[in-house]
């Protein structure tokens, strides 16, 4: 009851061509390494300033989110990747933040829509502000992937969405085993919360912890940690990767997930 995941990180720019390139070629990589589910970071295809993705944004079933499927088919793997620009019909303006999972016949399965809008100044010269040019979305999204004959009950969420503990605990309350957090954390933020964040969330949750994240300097004064990792349902890191573009594998063990539980049953102990 295992199955092998492979996380991407990447140093994503705004060369769409370069990235997806980059793209092809890790997933290659995670493929040949025995992945069944290939997850890229937030703003895999596209890392600009936020108002520069509303020019490019697109419905679901654009060009973007076909390179993404025609990987899933090429490897027959499952695909996840977020930070998609897609086009808001109710705001022109604006796009969401969405992240789709693409199944291994290249069929979008589920689609999120970060719902935390990232406005935050990160030190005294860097300041961000997601909700200019990003609507949020409202809803939460759980799927059940089938890999390779194993049951996964997935649960997804984007970057920002690591602060708001109580989202993972109603994606643990569908009773996820496995939760994404697809990102592009800032080197600001990222050195003193990233870890612990993911690992608390894992903790709390009894959940495996998947977080591809962007690393190294993009542009101008954008810096991301990196530090893509998985964390399992104890709250121990199986894997994290250097400051590179580079791929890393993990398995999500369900039978070591059902033991954790039966053991410490902190679902069923809840009180509040
Ligand atoms: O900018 C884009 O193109 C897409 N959006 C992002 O990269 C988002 C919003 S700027 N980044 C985060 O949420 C970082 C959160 C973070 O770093 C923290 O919580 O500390």
């Amino acid at each position: 009851m295992k199955v092998r995941v492979g996380l991407v990180q990447l140093r994503s720019d705004r060369d769409v061509e370069r990235n997806l390139a980059t793209c092809r070629k890790l997933a290659a990589d995670a493929a040949s390494d025995g992945a069944g589910w290939i997850l890229f970071p937030e703003n895999a295809p596209f890392l600009g300033a936020d108002k520069d993705k509303v020019p490019i944004a697109e419905s679901l079933d654009g060009p973007l989110v076909g390179e993404f499927a025609s990987i899933a088919k090429k490897h027959g793997v499952w695909v996840s990747v977020a930070g998609l620009p897609e086009k808001c019909d109710a705001d022109p303006n604006k796009t969401y933040n969405t992240q789709v999972l693409i199944d291994p016949q290249g069929v979008t399965q589920a689609v999120y829509r970060k719902i935390h809008l990232f406005d935050a100044q990160v030190d005294d010269h860097i300041k961000y502000k997601e909700s200019d040019s990003v609507a949020p979305g409202d809803e939460l999204v759980t799927h059940v992937m089938d890999i390779n004959g194993v049951k996964l009950k997935v649960g997804l969420s984007i970057c920002y969405d690591l602060r708001f503990p109580e989202l993972y605990r109603r994606l643990r309350a569908e009773g996820v085993d496995v939760v994404t957090v697809p990102s592009a954390f800032t080197l600001q933020t990222g050195r003193d919360h990233w870890h612990p964040l993911l690992r608390a969330r894992a903790i709390e949750n009894q959940v495996y912890v998947l977080a591809p994240d962007q690393y190294g300097l993009h542009f101008g004064t954008r810096s991301s940690y990196g530090h893509t990792c998985v964390y399992d349902p104890w709250g121990h890191m199986q894997a994290c990767a250097p400051d590179r573009e580079c791929v890393v594998t993990a398995d999500v063990d369900l039978g070591y997930l059902a033991s954790v539980r039966q053991r410490m049953p902190v679902e069923s102990h809840r009180r509040l």
